[in-house]
């Protein structure tokens, strides 16, 4: 623990590495070296700090002589963050749990918001929706990274709850969930795919797994048989990775159907090209 008696009788030495300390409440000028403050401005004291989260001067390098740099401290020890996965094929039921989960945080007393992926305009952009048309409204982003500029640094700091629909479009999912996490307390709630048509990875949702307090798998019920359908077939012969669809394109099947509805597709594909190669070629 870092008090700020003992932050004041440090003086600066140039050519330190800097860090600098962030405070929930207040501004202050502070610059240290590891756990060693080596300078001290008008910082108010930090209520009852557990631990403080040191980060790397936005400027970084090193301390000039008298230069001091403005810095916020922050008190992290009370706030615990947490990560949640919700994965599964499409019609699941992810978003389902996604908005039943941020209605319940909300309902605690909790400040929530919720960022889907700006790709996904299926039934709008604004709000996230499920296949039985229930919706919540949404920021929609194409980088998670924006999130905090678009809502504002005060706003943000207010959040306790950050929701996350179609997870599997954000690249910068990883990052995201980390910092939010560790560095800023909040619990995360992530819904997306944890595979494509071709039940390879989609996205970076498998990448978070390591982070995550919980991970939820859920099942649909296969449109052929009705059993649980862990996986999502693609009906068409598109074979590109996104392919912003619905049931149109997809349907929920079981382990056995997938395995024999692919095969018909991937047979169905192969004389579809056979027949445009004989078509093209000269007699
Ligand atoms: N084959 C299916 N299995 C399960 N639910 C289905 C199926 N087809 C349509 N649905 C509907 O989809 C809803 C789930 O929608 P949603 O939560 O948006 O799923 P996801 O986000 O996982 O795609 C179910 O409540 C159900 O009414
Ligand atoms: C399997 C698969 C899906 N997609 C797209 C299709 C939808 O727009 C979303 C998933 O929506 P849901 O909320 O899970 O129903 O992802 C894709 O682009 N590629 C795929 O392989
Ligand atoms: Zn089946």
């Amino acid at each position: 623990m870092l008090s700020i008696t003992r932050m004041k009788s440090m003086l600066l030495r140039p050519g330190m590495p800097v860090f600098s300390l962030r405070i929930e409440s207040g501004r202050g000028l502070v610059c240290f070296r590891g756990a060693e403050v080596v300078a001290l401005g008008d910082c108010k004291p930090l209520q009852n700090p557990s631990f403080v989260k040191f980060r790397r001067c936005s400027s970084g390098g090193t301390v000039r002589s008298s230069e001091a740099r403005r810095c916020d401290l922050v008190d992290v020890g009370s706030r615990r963050g947490e990560i949640h996965v919700i994965v599964g094929p499409m019609f699941a039921g992810k978003t389902t749990t996604l908005l039943r989960r941020m209605q319940s945080e909300n309902s605690n007393g909790r400040s929530v918001a919720v960022i889907k992926s700006n790709k996904d305009v299926r039934y709008g952009l604004d709000s996230i929706v499920t296949h039985d048309g229930v919706m919540l409204p949404c920021c929609p982003l194409a980088e998670l990274s924006a999130f905090k500029h678009k809502l504002g640094h005060d706003a943000y700091e207010k959040l306790d709850v950050i929701g996350i629909d179609e997870a599997q479009f954000f690249q910068d999912l990883y990052e995201f969930c980390r910092h939010s996490a560790d560095r800023d307390g909040k619990t995360i709630i992530v819904a997306g795919l944890d595979g494509d048509y071709l039940r390879k990875s989609f996205g970076s949702v498998l990448d978070i797994i390591p982070l995550a307090d919980s991970v939820t798998k859920l099942t649909a019920r296969c449109e052929l048989c009705g059993k649980p359908a862990l996986f999502t077939l693609r009906k068409t012969n598109d074979t590109q990775k996104e392919l912003i669809a619905g049931a149109d394109v997809y349907m929920p099947v079981c382990r056995h159907h997938y395995v024999s509805g692919q095969v018909v597709i991937e047979t169905t594909r192969a004389v579809l090209q056979t027949q445009k190669v004989q078509c093209s070629s000269p007699l």
